[in-house]
């Protein structure tokens, strides 16, 4: 079976991720996806050159994603530029990466767009949605990452209201005011619910 989990930026999707991964599943993470085809030599590199320039490129080569982050979360035409050639590459990954996943074995599909765009939606079974207040959103990203708090705004404007996303869900868990025990305990009740649906 394949789980798309997502949410807003910082509602706790990797913390969710790696406690499906501890249970035996096999995460496919788009944003790691994403980091490792703008690197240096990697398979977007040449594409984003061609579209936002040289000076998109950190002395290294690989982009350099702070001043991509500025530009794409003011810029919603820039942003459709980035995604145009990125989420092409990002899809042919996690297919390649979803083909190792062991018989039966779960897997999870880690996307933060995933109810932006029904290109992820239709690749996998069932969504989770980790939803949590943007107050807690912007909390969490600011101690994680040190963003300013108007960066933080700018992405959470630029991503799906949490009323859609919850609309979209097969399950949601609130990440609210939850110690990480509490959480791994929602993330326990899904795991035997999925893996006996997967069995049958
Ligand atoms: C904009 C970029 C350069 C910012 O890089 P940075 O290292 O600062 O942030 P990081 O990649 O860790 O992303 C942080 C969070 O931002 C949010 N985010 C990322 N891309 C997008 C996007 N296109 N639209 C809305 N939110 C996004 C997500 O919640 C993500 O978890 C980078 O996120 C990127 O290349 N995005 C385009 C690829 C993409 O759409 N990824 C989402 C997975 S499909
Ligand atoms: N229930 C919780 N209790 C305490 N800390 C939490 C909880 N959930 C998440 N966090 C913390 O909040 C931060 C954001 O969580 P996480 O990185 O999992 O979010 P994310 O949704 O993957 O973010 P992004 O969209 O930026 O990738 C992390 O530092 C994480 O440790």
């Amino acid at each position: 079976m394949r789980i798309g989990l997502t949410g807003g930026i910082g509602s706790g999707k990797s913390t969710v991720a790696a406690m499906l991964v501890a249970r035996g599943a096999k995460l496919v993470d788009t944003d790691a996806i994403a980091r490792s085809i703008a690197e240096p030599g990697g398979a977007a590199v040449r594409a984003l050159v061609t579209e936002f320039g040289p000076s998109i490129l950190t002395p290294e080569g690989g982009m350099d994603r702070a001043r991509m982050r500025e530009l794409v979360f003011s810029d919603v035409q820039a942003k459709k530029r980035l995604e145009g050639i990125l989420h092409p590459l990002i899809g042919a990954e996690c297919e390649h990466q979803a083909a190792s996943a062991e018989p039966g074995q779960l897997v999870v599909f880690d996307v933060p767009l995933l109810v932006e765009s029904k290109r992820w939606r239709a690749i996998v079974d069932r969504v989770l949605v980790i939803d949590a207040s943007e107050q807690t959103q912007l909390e969490r990203v600011i101690a994680r990452s040190g963003w300013a708090p108007d960066a933080v705004r700018a992405v959470i404007s630029q991503q799906a209201h949490r009323t859609l996303r919850r609309a979209a869900a097969d399950a949601v868990i609130y990440n609210e005011g939850l110690g990480l025990a509490e959480l791994s305990a929602h993330v326990e009740g899904l795991w035997e619910r999925w893996t006996v649906a997967s069995a049958r």
